[in-house]
């Protein structure tokens, strides 16, 4: 079997007396796609946020190709490898998409930033190297047309795409989406699901998501970790997971639809 590219090992988050994820354990291949589900409150978010470096665990670890992430801020999560986009994606909203995505390298890149400022011969070989990757990545996400569109003009669909841009500026090996289909119609997820199947089959890319849409996941996942009540109560195939009594049971009287539509 592949080396895990992702390990979460016995992954515990206390806020106060309230315990939201409890010795969470699992790992991800590489080039895998994987979906965290669970009902409202169950502790998907914070586990995304501890796997990216928003915040810390209480105990366990998390590894990515080996290494410990955990305990690390954002930044260099990100500049290892490991991103997490949508949520907390800042997106400038009096640049244009472009200014958007060029920028995104900069902000990644702490030497290049500093260079930026102050106008040194290796940002200005940065920025062009960026503006170069800038388009690569604008064109495979086929965001050609709005390019020089101011982002405040965007709808919410390509403000989506937008941000996955900005996450892609890092040329992360393991991308993790929050939500990536919240608010969209069935066109719109279905254009997202084909675009999320394409960063791990045209760029090699391990995808981790967070999401509410059933239809969507059950489409899209290699595999699915169900949580419920901050514990991980299930690990499965789609239809592995679909056919489980404690992921039924889980979402029985739970906002989200029923399981397996
Ligand atoms: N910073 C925090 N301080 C205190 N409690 C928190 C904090 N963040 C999350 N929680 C609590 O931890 C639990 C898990 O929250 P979390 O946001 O991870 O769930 P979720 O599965 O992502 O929910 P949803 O699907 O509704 O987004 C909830 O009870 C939540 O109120």
């Amino acid at each position: 079997m592949t080396a895990p590219i992702l390990q979460i090992k016995g992954v515990t988050k206390r806020f106060g007396g309230l315990t939201a994820n409890s010795e969470i354990s699992f790992d991800v291949a590489p080039r895998e796609i994987l979906s965290v589900i669970g009902p409202n409150g169950a502790g998907k978010s914070t586990l995304f946020k501890q796997i990216a470096g928003f915040i810390n665990p209480t105990s366990g670890e998390v590894l990515f190709k080996g290494s410990r992430i955990s305990g690390l801020p954002p930044h260099k999560v990100a500049r290892l490898g490991v991103v997490r986009t949508f949520q907390e994606t800042t997106i400038f909203r009096s640049m244009t998409v472009r200014e958007n995505v060029v920028v995104a390298h900069h902000l990644r890149s702490k030497a290049s930033l500093l260079g930026f400022f102050f106008g040194s011969g290796q940002a200005r070989t940065d920025e062009a190297e960026f503006a170069r990757s800038a388009d690569d990545i604008i064109d495979f996400l086929g965001l050609q047309s709005i390019r020089n569109e101011m982002a405040s003009n965007l709808p919410q669909g390509h403000l989506r795409a937008l941000g996955m841009a900005i996450g892609l500026a890092t040329h992360p090996e393991v991308i993790l989406l929050d939500e990536p289909f919240a608010g969209m119609n069935h066109d719109e997820t279905m254009r997202m699901v084909a675009l999320v199947r394409r960063l791990r089959d045209e760029r090699g890319l391990t995808v981790l998501l967070v999401e509410h849409d059933m239809p969507a996941v059950m489409k899209i996942s290699d595999r699915i970790v169900c949580i419920n009540f901050g514990e991980k109560i299930a690990e499965g195939t789609p239809s592995e997971i679909q056919a489980n009594p404690r992921v039924i049971e889980a979402y029985l009287g739970s906002e989200d639809a029923a399981i397996g539509m």
